[in-house]
């Protein structure tokens, strides 16, 4: 089966005032359908850059020079390509940490469903709008979507938000999800159920999910697979169990040796 995403030789620099910066160098990953892959490491590593390089979010300032991105087979980015346009919002779907980023303030949920499923189903009816909208809160395990399609984003509580926001992501059926520190502003327990929720998503849709988190705790229990970035290289990768079991590279060991309750 071929892969619904795949990094291939990817670097990609930014142009500063006084130089350039390598942001990501020479990173090779892949996603299969129903797999969860985790990008790990510390704080300014370039996991949010390879993340919003899937979905052409780059800064300005910042390029692609070598390698490519595919997504279901289809090269959407090579140095001096960007066709992610193509896929943003149909085939890849995108949740953002905080989910004031995905959700529109001023628009009820149900507005914002109706609007980027009429922007990505052509000739969809209204009962139609309403049908999917109803279904994918249900799928987000939302017990009373009626009264959360009525309402605005500050009407919920962050776990709401967030799940409102997953299910903005998925409710054009994307093949692919990238979710970039998604459940970083929630409590442990909010936090648990999201995590939760993605691996029932991918089980019952068979999506794959690209989730990237600097919590590895939380990548353990949740992805089939880790990459471990540093400094923008993938540093090691591998089914999830092996990598921190038995980490080859010192800046793994380095990372699981500081989580207290690691052992
Ligand atoms: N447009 C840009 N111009 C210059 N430097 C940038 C730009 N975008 C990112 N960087 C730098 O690239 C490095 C990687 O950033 P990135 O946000 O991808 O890391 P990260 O692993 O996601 O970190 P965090 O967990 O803090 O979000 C950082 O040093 C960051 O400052």
């Amino acid at each position: 089966m071929s892969a619904l995403l795949t990094l291939s030789g990817l670097s990609i620099t930014a142009r500063l005032a006084d130089g350039e910066l390598r942001l990501l160098d020479d990173v090779d990953l892949e996603i299969r359908r129903g797999q969860i892959v985790g990008v790990v490491g510390e704080s300014g590593s370039g996991k949010t850059t390879l993340a919003r390089a899937v979905v052409g979010l780059l800064d300005r300032n910042v390029r692609v020079d070598q390698g490519t991105i595919a997504v279901a087979g289809e090269q959407v980015v090579a140095p001096g390509v960007d066709r992610t346009g193509r896929v943003r919002g149909s085939a890849v779907g995108m949740v953002f940490q905080d989910a004031s980023r995905s959700l529109n303030p001023l628009l009820k949920v149900r507005t914002q469903l109706a609007e980027v499923l009429r922007r990505h189903v052509r000739d969809i009816t209204r009962a139609e709008v309403e049908r999917r909208s109803v279904e994918v809160l249900a799928q987000m395990r939302i017990d009373d979507p009626g009264r959360v399609l009525a309402s605005y984003p500050h009407q919920l509580s962050g776990g709401l938000r967030q799940r409102v926001a997953i299910g903005l992501a998925v409710v054009t059926r994307p093949a692919l999800v990238i979710a970039d520190e998604c459940t970083t502003a929630l409590d442990v327990t909010t936090q648990t159920k999201v995590v939760d929720l993605f691996r029932t998503l991918v089980d019952e849709l068979g999506i794959g999910l690209l989730f990237v988190t600097h919590d590895l705790m939380l990548a353990s229990d949740l992805c089939d697979r880790i990459a471990v970035m540093s400094g923008g290289r993938v540093v090691e990768q591998g089914d999830a169990l092996t990598v921190l079991d038995h980490p080859q590279q010192e800046y793994t060991r380095r990372l699981l040796a500081a989580i207290p309750s690691w052992s």
